[in-house]
């Protein structure tokens, strides 16, 4: 019996989802996903090779499936990351005996609780949103897990915390970071985690496909264009090894030297 079955279990979501594209709410954002973070990526998420990646590779904790399927009822559900994407970053979490990891854009905290799960004890997430009340609707889930003591959320925008950690002589004690909130502010992301990562420490930044608009960024979007600049800078920068990875909306780790 597959793992997960795309979609009866999604159906509210993205029927409100299906309103959403119509009315063009969504135009020129990201298209996150239960599953999957853009509908037009290298694998399409209803396609049957991203059925199979799913029911021959995905190993979801209970409690983060029940985070899934709750926050596939929100009118934003599509913004969660994808569960396999969540899983590689569990697996690079645990790869790199990672202990201190900063995730910049909560949402409902999906991956904020898989990487909590594969952290020590005494490891922490450094949790930056600017809104409680979706990670609300994931807090109970982490307790649930037993792991909510690892989970620091900082509400408020994510540069303030990044600089206040900095401020705080932490430049150098994070294994990981996950950037994945306003993609206008990527590039302050990446330089202020890149100051917060230890050597051998790295950086996951998602979306760098930004649904395909990195091809031929338009001026006015001012997302596309920011993730686009940024993707042209770390192909040159000689601070981080990376490698650019079609999963999801795209997936870049930088691996600092
Ligand atoms: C794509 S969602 C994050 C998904 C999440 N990583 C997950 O595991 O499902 C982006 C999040 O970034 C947050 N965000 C937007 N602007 C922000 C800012 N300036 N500082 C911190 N968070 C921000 C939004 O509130 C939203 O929850």
């Amino acid at each position: 019996m597959p793992l997960l079955s795309v979609p009866k279990e999604v159906a509210v979501g993205t029927a409100m989802l299906g309103v959403a594209f119509a009315t063009g709410m969504l135009a020129g954002r990201r298209y996150p996903s239960l599953g999957f973070g853009t509908p037009s990526g290298m694998i399409g998420k209803n396609s049957p090779i991203r059925q199979y990646i799913l029911d021959h590779s995905l190993r979801e904790h209970p409690v983060l499936k029940k985070l899934r399927l709750l926050t596939a009822e929100h009118p934003w559900g599509r913004m969660m990351v994808s569960c396999e994407q969540a899983q590689l970053m569990a697996n690079l979490v645990k790869l790199i005996k990672a202990k201190k990891v900063i995730e910049i854009g909560v949402f409902t905290g999906y991956n904020a609780l898989n990487m909590a799960l594969v952290l020590p004890d005494n490891g922490r997430v450094v949790a930056c949103d600017i809104n409680e009340d979706y990670a609300k609707i994931g807090r109970p889930l982490w307790k649930e897990a037993g792991v909510e003591h690892k989970i620091d959320l900082r509400i408020k925008p994510a540069i303030q915390t990044l600089d206040e950690l900095l401020a705080n002589g932490e430049a150098e004690t994070f294994d990981f970071a996950f950037i994945d909130a306003d993609k206008e502010n990527y590039n302050e992301y990446y330089e202020k985690c890149l100051r917060l990562i230890k050597k051998g420490g790295l950086i996951a930044i998602d979306n760098v496909f930004w649904n395909g608009k990195v091809l031929k960024p338009r001026k006015d979007d001012l997302a596309a264009q920011s993730i686009h600049r940024l993707n042209e800078k770390l192909l040159r920068d000689a601070r981080v090894n990376i490698s650019m990875l079609p999963v999801g909306d795209g997936v870049t780790l930088a691996f600092k030297l």
